[in-house]
């Protein structure tokens, strides 16, 4: 359905995004990029700290490869201005899931897209509604090490449905990559088009 005459190269480890990407049916390499994600600074926006992480990813990558398109990106949790990143341990992850209990909180993805030396970036909010979790939910679904490579410590697409009430905008943003809005970025830069459509009787 879209076309291209770009080489594509997705700058991330997250086996989730690949599977996004992928629905998109472009040929694309993995490569990923050795950056350290450092913290946020000082009076630096949620939005901002995304989006420059997104761009690190993508520019490391770019670097090398000059003829590609490259995609970055990264998928913060936010409740009330705290960010709860990938958790370290079940015990840290245990606390964050007691933090987004029977509360709503932001996941926010900052995108980076770099091709011929420029970077153009963006940002997704979704906002997550979870239920009020009790203790034997939470310490059950710590224990089956969903939550440690994820940031807020839940997987929407896996156990960590079971968290949520509703959400407010892309799923797929929360899973790690916008997909409806990367698509219509990626149409404005005139990187992809949609094919010709041939009658389909
Ligand atoms: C909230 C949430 C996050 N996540 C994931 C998406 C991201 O992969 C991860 C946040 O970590 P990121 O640092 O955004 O990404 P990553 O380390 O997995 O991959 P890379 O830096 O190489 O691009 O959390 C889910 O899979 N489901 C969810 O519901």
């Amino acid at each position: 359905m879209l076309q291209t005459d770009k080489k594509w190269m997705i700058a991330s480890q997250s086996p989730r995004r690949k599977e996004i990407f992928g629905m998109l049916e472009l040929p694309f390499e993995i490569v990923v990029s050795n950056m350290e994600e450092g913290g946020r600074q000082a009076d630096e926006s949620v939005e901002n700290y995304v989006m420059r992480l997104a761009q690190g990813k993508a520019e490391a990558v770019a670097e090398n490869h000059r003829d590609k398109v490259v995609i970055g990106a990264d998928t913060i949790v936010s409740l009330q201005g705290k960010l709860l990143p990938k958790p370290k341990t079940k015990e840290e992850a245990a606390f964050y899931l007691r933090l987004l209990s029977g509360r709503t909180h932001d996941v926010m993805t900052g995108v980076a897209i770099s091709y011929e030396g420029q970077t153009h970036r963006f940002y997704e909010r979704t906002i997550v509604h979870f239920h009020a979790l009790d203790e034997a939910m939470i310490r059950a679904y710590v224990e089956t090490g969903d939550s440690l490579d994820k940031a807020g410590a839940y997987g929407i697409q896996t156990l960590g449905a079971l968290c949520v009430a509703k959400i407010e905008g892309d799923y797929h943003n929360v899973v790690g990559l916008p997909l409806t809005r990367l698509v219509r970025e990626l149409r404005a830069l005139q990187l992809i088009t949609i094919g010709d459509v041939h009658a389909y009787t």
